[in-house]
């Protein structure tokens, strides 16, 4: 059968693309909150939240730097290991594991994001300059600049989400990362095992599934602050 012109333009699938038919995009998103391939510098919307999270403050910051932060224990703009530390015990790491991962993230963020030519010893990571620690082998949810872009969000869940439309299963969400890996790009796609690994192993449902709002969370950073909050309670 031959394809018309219009239907080629428009089409979200081809047919000598299988893995177009695969992992599908969302064409009705605008059905939802208007303007879904906007990237927004502040806010962190999806279909369920056309206005982002309510409660949370964004202070002028870009939704990366959200993310970030959080861990920001002194609101200086320099996240330092021991800030990280901190804040991951908040949201309820061990001290050993906090103590790794909240060093890792600094080794890994601290030079691309300094300020300057020179390394840190002390392994700041700027705020400002967040955007910077930017890697390929990711889901392009944060654009190079910090911006969250709602349509790349929600595909994640067209693409991955075969069980369930608001969640990803464990098998999914290793789906999801083995299929965000660019070429000649080993560090990429180690940082997003890792990155997704914590976010399951802190978020994860009674199903053993993580749920598309921890994932927006994760990304305006609110989900750490639900986190600290619900373990201040139980401590
Ligand atoms: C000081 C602490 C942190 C810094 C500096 C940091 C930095 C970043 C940066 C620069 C990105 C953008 C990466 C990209 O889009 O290529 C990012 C994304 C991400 N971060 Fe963090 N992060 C921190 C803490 C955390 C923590 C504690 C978690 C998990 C619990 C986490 C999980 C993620 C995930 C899942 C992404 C999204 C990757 C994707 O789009 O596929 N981050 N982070
Ligand atoms: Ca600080």
């Amino acid at each position: 059968m031959a394809i018309s012109d219009d239907e080629v333009a428009m089409a979200t699938v081809a047919p000598l693309a299988p893995v177009t038919f695969q992992r599908p995009v969302r064409s009705d998103l605008e059905e939802f909150f208007p303007k879904p391939y906007m990237a927004r510098a502040m806010a962190a919307p999806d279909t369920e939240h056309p206005d982002g999270t309510p409660d949370h403050k964004a202070a002028g910051m870009s939704v990366l730097q959200q993310h970030v932060a959080f861990f920001d224990q002194n609101d200086d703009g320099i996240v330092y290991p021991w800030e990280t530390y901190t804040g991951l015990r908040d949201i309820g790491l061990n001290v050993i594991f906090a103590a790794i991962v909240g060093l890792a993230f600094n080794v890994v963020f601290s030079y691309p994001t300094r300020k300057g030519s020179l390394p840190n010893l002390l392994l700041p990571v700027y705020i400002e300059n967040v955007h910077k620690g930017k890697h390929p082998s990711d889901s392009g949810t944060y654009d190079t600049e910090g911006r969250y872009l709602p349509v790349n969000f929600e595909n994640m869940f067209s693409k991955y989400g075969k069980t369930f439309p608001d969640k990803l299963t464990l098998k999914e969400l290793w789906n999801m990362t083995e299929g965000n890996q660019t070429s000649f790009d080993l560090l990429g796609w180690i940082l997003e095992k890792v990155e997704w690994a914590l976010v399951y192993l802190i978020a994860k449902d009674d199903e053993g599934c993580l749920s598309k709002e921890a994932m927006r969370g994760l990304f305006d950073g609110s989900l750490f602050e639900k986190l600290a909050k619900a373990n201040k309670k139980t401590d």
